[in-house]
């Protein structure tokens, strides 16, 4: 099945010295990103990799009484892996736990008070993190229990202001919805990169304790961006001559749990495909992007910067690709099929990944990075096409509970294929590594075939692929108190007055 290619031990030699010099010159960037929502939020994380290892280690302190043979950290706070740990599962189960009620609190208070008070929360999240590693706090017994109240806040606050994103992007662009979700990818990895780089280095720079309080307050702009952008939609539903969004203000009919309630209900089976789409592809890709840098250095034999470098290159694509694909979508109006196109590319790579060594892991990492962000960029948009935005709070935070859902089991079973302890011998490591590889393949498919019934669902309609409508049907946004209009939601739209 793959071209047969064995690496000499000679050729082994030679990738681990080049290696070493790519350790001089990436030191610290491309460990695994995560993801993130608004672009700004992304300074908003307080643990992340480049910071692992000031939280991880186990010496904390002064050195004073540190034997010559052992490494010593005075940066460092000593949490160890199982607590550290502990704050990344604190941030996602808050996370999914948010959503939902999140997604209900946007549609019913509107764009301008959910991103102020999102962005808020997360801000406060990340500036609680970086007190409990200020004076008396650190080291302290309430350290740790404020550190993961911290994480708590952020979850909340980020997994909200993902969806407030979505549904601005959404209300205010309806007519260029594959350009603004593709820019949004683009900010998003531009987040993640930029994060990688700066953090490590600010760390060592100013120390650990001013590298997180530049932290929160570069995530205070995520504060001024939402203030900013409420200014803004004041503005633009005061001055603009044509009705840009469905979403009552406050003034008129308020968005009412029965009623939500009811429009959920009345959502059309592709939303509901679809969200089963993202939650399979989610759960294939996310779990290799958090291994991938370690079953790199596992199979391939590289070291643990070259390997997390070429994980990285999986988000350099995503910072490169997006506009590309958002120009093209506008021009052709066929996102679902585009969508459906990418899920079915993306399975083979999890099986190439595992049995054949011959290819070179940058190839593959960039042709996930290829077909992930074609992904993304179609995933996200075709939620706003199938979901009007007074419903899209509620119906989002549905949607990214299940994928949080969805990617937490998965994770969950990886690390229980892998096992507590990592496998000594070469071979069975590698073994419970294919098995992890025939999970995420499999996922893959589901996610493959779940997205062309989506589109076969969509077809009578064509509210995914505007491109085979017929004749366009005006989009007449009518009263608010109307739930779901009958109209699909293309790209090009007439919008009543
Ligand atoms: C994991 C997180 N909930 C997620 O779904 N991240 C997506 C978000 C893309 C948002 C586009 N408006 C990603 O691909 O990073």
């Amino acid at each position: 099945m793959c071209p047969q290619k064995q690496w000499s031990i000679e050729q082994h030699l030679v990738e681990s010295t080049t290696s070493v010099l790519h350790e001089q010159i990436h030191q610290k960037h491309y460990t695994v990103p995560q993801h993130s929502p608004l672009p700004e939020i992304n300074v908003c994380y307080a643990v992340d990799k480049p910071t692992q290892s000031f939280l991880k280690h186990p010496q904390t302190g002064s050195c004073q009484n540190v034997t010559s043979n052992t490494t010593c950290c005075s940066e460092c706070v000593g949490l160890g892996p199982d607590r550290y740990n502990q704050l990344y599962a604190a941030y996602a189960w808050m996370t999914a736990a948010t959503v939902i009620p999140g997604g209900y609190f946007v549609d019913r208070v509107g764009n301008r008070v959910s991103a102020i008070m999102s962005t808020c929360v997360a801000w406060l999240g990340t500036s609680l993190f970086a007190l409990t590693v200020t004076g008396h706090i650190r080291g302290s017994s309430v350290m740790f229990p404020l550190m993961f109240c911290s994480r708590l806040l952020l979850g909340a606050g980020t997994g909200t202001a993902l969806i407030v994103q979505d549904r601005i992007l959404g209300t205010w662009f309806a007519d260029n919805l594959s350009i603004v979700f593709s820019i949004n990818v683009v900010a998003l990895r531009l987040g993640n990169v930029s994060n990688f780089l700066l953090t490590a280095n600010i760390a060592n720079w100013i120390g650990f304790t001013w590298a997180l309080w530049v932290g929160a307050a570069l995530c205070s702009t995520a504060v001024l961006s939402a203030v900013f952008l409420s200014v803004l939609e004041l503005y633009g539903k005061k001055n603009s001559d044509k009705k840009l969004t469905s979403i009552p203000d406050l003034s008129e009919e308020p968005v009412t749990l029965s009623r939500q309630i009811k429009n959920i209900r009345l959502l059309p089976k592709t939303y509901w495909l679809l969200c089963v789409t993202a939650v399979c592809y989610y759960s294939a890709y996310l779990p290799v992007i958090s291994n991938g840098s370690k079953y790199i250095q596992d199979r391939y034999g590289y070291s643990k910067t070259t390997a997390a470098y070429y994980v990285g290159a999986v988000y350099d694509v995503s910072i490169i690709i997006p506009p590309f694909l958002g120009l093209l979508l506008k021009k052709f109006r066929c996102t679902g099929l585009l969508l459906s196109c990418s899920a079915i590319l993306t399975a083979p790579v999890y099986l190439l990944l595992s049995y054949c060594s011959s290819i070179h892991p940058l190839v593959l990492t960039i042709y996930l990075g290829i077909t992930y962000t074609t992904f993304a960029v179609c995933v996200w948009p075709c939620f706003a096409m199938l979901v009007q935005p007074d419903t899209f709070g509620t119906a989002a935070g549905i949607a990214i509970f299940m994928q949080s859902g969805g990617v937490g089991m998965t994770n969950l079973a990886v690390g229980k294929i892998m096992g507590t302890t990592e496998s000594s011998d070469t071979i069975e490591l590698l073994s419970k590594y294919r098995i992890v590889f025939w999970v995420l393949f499999t996922l893959s498919v589901l996610s493959a075939v779940f997205s062309v019934a989506t589109n076969m669902a969509d077809s009578r309609q064509n509210k995914l692929n505007s491109i085979f409508m017929k004749d366009p049907v005006p989009i007449e946004i009518n009263d608010e108190t109307s739930s779901l209009l009958p109209h699909p939601r293309t790209e090009s739209r007439t919008v009543s007055t």
